[in-house]
């Protein structure tokens, strides 16, 4: 599994988030050398496949969010279908219970010592108190955001999606064992866009990010690789 990053650039997940190969490629060739992992989510990976996996994957270590959510024998399934691509990371909605968190883990064990780091999402940074509600979950967030954490990484998570506002929450919680990647990450004045729960980049860290995945203020720069240094430079340690 992939180490752990123990400081600056290192710790900058770019989410590549268009439609684009093309565009996802350059991307990525500019960022390379100022970002740990980049991310590979939805958008990219709906239009293009794995062969976007493999193209993003020559310049460094892929996220793949492809946030899975079914039942188990289906989630298994399709940790079967992407291990090939050999993702440093693959997400699941945390939401799916044990049995299908379980499943995933005992797939991907399959793939050896080379295997992708599981995360579970906890509660998705876009949404708010009252976003949740309209769920049927009472309880605020950081609430809900601790239960679904505790019982991922009983079930087989490696680590963790959560916002900047509880990444503190889950240290104290779950001690530096499990990954946390934290996404809502928003540098002091940018915009928060649908981004409900969010803090700087030397926030998350300090509340005990391990990574930091951050899109637009970066994609949607004039240059992204200086704004990808000027977050790593903004981050202690
Ligand atoms: O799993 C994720 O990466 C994720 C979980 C979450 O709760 N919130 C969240 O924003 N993300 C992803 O993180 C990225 C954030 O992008 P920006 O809002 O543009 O920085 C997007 O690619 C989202 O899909």
């Amino acid at each position: 599994m992939l180490a752990k990053p123990t400081g600056g650039a290192a710790r900058i997940i770019p989410a590549l988030d268009t439609g684009d190969l093309a565009r996802a490629e350059a991307l990525a060739a500019a960022l390379a050398g100022r970002c740990g992992v980049l991310k590979v989510g939805l958008e990219l990976f709906c239009a293009a496949g794995g062969p976007a996996v493999a193209a993003i994957a020559r310049h460094a270590p892929v996220f793949l969010d492809v946030k899975l959510h079914d039942i188990p024998n289906t989630v298994a399934g399709a940790l079967r279908s992407l291990l090939p691509l050999r993702p440093a990371m693959v997400t699941l909605h945390a939401g799916g219970g044990p049995a299908m968190i379980a499943a995933a883990r005992a797939e991907a064990e399959k793939a050896g010592a080379d295997r992708p780091i599981l995360l579970a999402v906890t509660v998705l940074t876009s949404m708010d108190a009252a976003a949740l509600a309209a769920t049927g979950v009472a309880d605020t967030p950081a609430e809900q955001v601790r239960r679904l954490a505790r019982m991922a990484v009983a079930a087989g998570a490696d680590g963790l999606v959560c916002s900047p506002q509880e990444a503190a929450l889950l240290r104290a919680d779950l001690g530096p064992g499990p990954a946390l990647v934290v996404p809502g990450v928003r540098p002091a004045g940018s915009d928060a866009g649908d981004q409900a729960r969010v803090a700087t980049p030397a926030e998350a860290v300090a509340a005990g990010a391990d990574w930091i995945v951050v899109g637009r203020p970066i994609t949607g720069a004039p240059d992204p690789a200086v704004a990808a240094a000027a977050i790593a430079a903004s981050i202690p340690g």
